[in-house]
């Protein structure tokens, strides 16, 4: 854990190429498993998270290459080639891979057991297991949470209606759905992202998406044979620009542009919010990559208005807060978020502790039972902050530096690479000043 002192920017400036995209780099690894064939993968990202998806299918008796650090080759053993593993599987701190894999490991032959870091041990499984209990699945929880273990079973199609809005349960269903023995169907009222659908249609599996009256239905047919193995380039993850874009449209006179972004549309609520703020945002270039919508994007710095954020809005930017509340402390007005008590259950409880990090950095921000409240502009003033090894809350409170007057030191921003590897040096390539220890 090394600290890392950031200083005031004056400007930034630059174009630059993001690493793929988490949620569809798990899910290439994860499909990619079950595929009959060798699935290549560029631009896929070496995060920490997605490290624990590969290390994971190894354990799984799954071959799963690196033959760089951008490039995964997974040499997919079909719907049946799962090993029993041998010891019980880690997930360190990645909710994606415990999550997707319970769905995965509840139709598999053999009984096995998922784990992971302090972190991801306080975080909630019940809402994935007993879904997949209506499916036949037989799965023990903690008291809710991991260690998870999971007998396999023969698992039959249900009707399910997703209690809380999350595209980690509808996966683990979604996977779960592919060894039933009827079609699954699933009913969302606040639409997540949909990664894991535009995956499976590609790899051949009869999945239907219809929407009425605000509830998207979707259905998945049992497929009656192999999926096929993908070669796909994955898109940049706009999880990540958001931290480019904030501190582009926060730093004075800068210019910087992002290539080949994913912007589908159930990830860039943040863009939505970005622009009812006021920000300049250039969309340019649109087009498919690996199934998905990318584009380039060109920032500039922008006068920023507060907004009120709330209902299924959270749901398509719930990765978004933390780097949020560092823009509001910049923006004219009172930002009001609600309705995003989940952020409460990710890898810390981001209401809790931005609110504890940014009011340090002297922002007029409060807490509130699903969100918080935030007065500006204030300006803020470096001082001594922890991310609590949080990866966004670590990128986000960096962002707050190159704004804050004087420096800020942030006890641990190696966590970032749990979603972001190579953050800093994306930063310093734009012109951002900082010292690591
Ligand atoms: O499905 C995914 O890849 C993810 C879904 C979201 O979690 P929830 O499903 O818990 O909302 C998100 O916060 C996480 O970073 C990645
Ligand atoms: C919540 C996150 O990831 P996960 O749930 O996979 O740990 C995240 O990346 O912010």
């Amino acid at each position: 854990m090394s600290p890392v002192r950031v200083f005031q920017c004056s400007r930034l400036e630059g174009t630059v190429y993001l690493p793929g995209d988490k949620s569809i780099s798990h899910r290439a690894l994860l499909l990619g498993a079950i595929a009959q064939g060798t699935t290549t993968v560029s631009n896929f990202l070496p995060s920490g998270d997605c490290l624990a998806t590969a290390g994971a299918l190894r354990d799984l008796g799954i071959e799963v290459v690196l033959p760089d650090s951008h490039t995964a080759i997974v040499h997919g053993r079909g719907l049946r080639g799962f090993r029993c593993p041998e010891k019980p599987v880690n997930c360190v701190r990645s909710g994606t891979t415990m999550r997707l894999l319970t769905g995965l490991l509840a139709a598999q032959p053999f009984e096995s057991t998922l784990t992971g870091e302090e972190q991801l041990l306080r975080r909630p499984m019940e809402r994935v297991a007993s879904p997949l209990r209506q499916m036949g699945a037989h799965i023990c929880t903690m008291n809710g949470y991991a260690p998870i273990i999971i007998t396999g079973q023969n698992l039959r199609g249900a009707c399910l209606a997703l209690d809380v809005p999350s595209a980690q349960v509808k996966s683990a269903i979604l996977l779960a759905g592919i060894y039933a023995d009827s079609p699954a169907t699933l009913l969302e009222a606040a639409p997540t992202r949909d990664h894991t659908e535009r995956m499976l249609g590609a790899m051949g599996v009869n999945i239907d998406i219809r929407e009425s009256k605000g509830i998207r239905e979707i259905t998945l047919i049992p497929p009656t044979h192999p999926l096929l193995p993908l070669e796909i380039k994955v898109p940049g993850d706009f999880s990540s620009a958001a931290f480019i874009l904030a501190a582009a449209l926060l730093a004075p006179q800068s210019r910087v542009r992002i290539k080949d972004v994913g912007i589908n549309p159930t990830r860039i609520g943040f863009l939505d919010v970005l622009y009812q703020m006021g920000a300049d945002i250039r969309i340019a270039g649109e087009r498919i990559m690996a199934n998905e919508p990318v584009a380039d994007l060109e920032v500039q710095t922008s006068e920023l208005e507060a907004v009120e954020i709330k209902g299924d809005l959270v749901v398509r930017m719930i990765d978004e807060f933390p780097i949020l509340a560092v823009l509001a402390t910049q923006a004219r007005g009172r930002t009001i978020v609600r309705d995003a008590s989940e952020l409460r259950v990710k890898e810390t409880d981001r209401i809790a502790t931005v609110v504890k990090e940014l009011k340090r950095l002297g922002a007029r921000i409060e807490e509130r039972p699903d969100g918080f409240e935030i007065w500006g502009p204030s300006q803020l003033r470096g001082i001594p902050v922890s991310s609590h090894g949080d990866h966004r809350l670590a990128m986000s409170l960096f962002v707050a530096g190159l704004v804050a007057q004087g420096e800020t030191v942030i006890d641990d921003l190696d966590c970032a690479a749990d979603s972001f590897p190579g953050f800093l040096t994306v930063m310093q390539s734009l012109g951002a000043h900082y010292v690591q220890y």
